[in-house]
C-alpha cells in the first residue's frame, strides 16, 4: 500500500492537502484598486481551529486579502474583486450577505491597539449592546465580559479597575483588550493584521500564548512581518509575493525546506 501523503508535491504553490474542515475558501481571487491589481489568482483554504500566518514583503496583498475575508475594502474607492471567498459554504459577496452581520462571525483586530477612550467595562459592554443586550440579563453581559478577559488572560490584571479608562493600560494590554472586545459577539474568526507590531517582546509573547489557547475556541488568521513569530504559532502558513502566493503549506517545510526559490531568499533576508 502506498504511504499516507499529507503532501501533493504538484501544487506547491496551491493549497497542500491539510486535514480538517474548511471555514474559509480562497478560490481563484483576484483583487484591483482601480488600475492597481494587487492580487492574482490566489487560492487557499483556513482550517477551522487552526492559526493561518500571512508573510511575505511589503504590498504584497496580505492585508487586502485578510480585509476581504469580512468585506473591509468594499468602501475602497475602485476595490474590485474576482472569483469566489466563501465562509461556511457561503459566497462571502453574495449581494445577499449582509457585511455587518458577516462582521459578527468574522471579527478584525488591527496593528495599533484601539480602545475606545472608555473604561474597560464599557469598552467591552459597547459592542453587546450593539449586537443584543436587549436581550442579555445585565448578569449575563458581566458574565461574557469577565469570559473573554479571561480568554484574553486579562481579567486577573484588570478585575480591581474595570471601571477606569482602557486608556490606561499598556500598549500589550490594550491589544489583548481589543480581542476580547472582538470576541464579545462571538465570532468564528479572529483576523488579526500585525497584533504585536507596536509591542514590546513580552506583550508580544503574551499575545502569541494566549492565541495557542484562542485556536481552541476560533479559527484565526494572523499577518505578521515577524517570521520568528509565525514559525512559533502557525499551524499553517502562506508566503505572498507580489500578489500571488508563491508558497504554502506548513511552517516547519515552509522554513526549513522551502520548495520556492524566492521564498528560501526572503527566508534568507535577501529583500
Ligand atoms: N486603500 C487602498 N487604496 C489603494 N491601494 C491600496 C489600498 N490599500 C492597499 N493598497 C495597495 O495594495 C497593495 C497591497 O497592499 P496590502 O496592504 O494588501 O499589502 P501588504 O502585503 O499587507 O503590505 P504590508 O505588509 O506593508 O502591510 C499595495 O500596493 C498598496 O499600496
Amino acid at each position: 500500500m502506498a504511504p499516507f501523503n499529507l503532501f501533493d508535491l504538484n501544487q506547491s504553490k496551491g493549497n497542500v492537502s491539510t486535514p480538517g474542515t474548511s471555514v474559509i475558501e480562497v478560490l481563484g481571487v483576484s483583487v484591483r484598486y482601480q488600475e492597481n491589481q494587487v492580487l492574482s489568482d490566489v487560492h487557499l483554504s483556513i482550517k477551522e481551529h487552526q492559526i493561518t500566518a500571512f508573510i511575505g514583503p511589503s504590498g504584497c496583498g496580505k492585508t487586502t486579502l485578510l480585509r476581504c475575508f469580512n468585506r473591509m475594502n468594499d468602501l475602497i474607492k475602485g476595490f474590485q474583486i474576482q472569483g469566489t471567498i466563501t465562509f461556511n459554504n457561503t459566497n462571502i459577496y453574495d449581494t445577499t450577505q449582509d457585511p455587518i452581520a458577516l462582521r459578527k462571525k468574522i471579527g478584525m483586530v488591527f496593528q495599533q491597539p484601539n480602545p475606545f477612550p472608555k473604561s474597560i467595562y464599557n469598552n467591552m459592554k459597547l459592542p453587546l449592546e450593539e449586537n443584543n443586550s436587549s436581550k442579555m440579563t445585565r448578569q449575563k453581559i458581566e458574565e461574557v465580559i469577565i469570559t473573554k478577559l479571561k480568554d484574553t488572560t486579562l481579567f486577573d490584571e484588570v478585575k480591581e479597575r474595570m471601571h477606569h479608562s482602557a486608556l490606561k493600560l499598556s500598549g500589550g494590554q490594550q491589544q489583548r483588550l481589543c480581542i476580547a472586545r472582538a470576541l464579545t459577539v462571538n465570532p468564528e474568526v479572529l483576523l488579526l493584521d500585525e497584533p504585536c507590531a507596536a509591542l514590546d517582546p513580552i506583550s508580544m509573547m503574551k499575545i502569541e500564548n494566549m492565541l495557542q489557547d484562542l485556536k481552541k475556541k476560533y479559527t484565526i488568521v494572523i499577518v505578521t512581518h515577524n517570521l520568528q513569530q509565525a514559525a512559533r504559532i502557525a499551524d499553517y502558513v502562506a508566503f505572498f509575493y507580489q500578489g500571488q502566493i508563491e508558497e504554502q503549506g506548513f511552517p516547519e517545510d515552509i522554513f526549513t525546506n522551502p520548495k520556492s526559490e524566492i521564498t528560501a531568499k526572503y527566508l534568507e533576508g535577501a529583500f
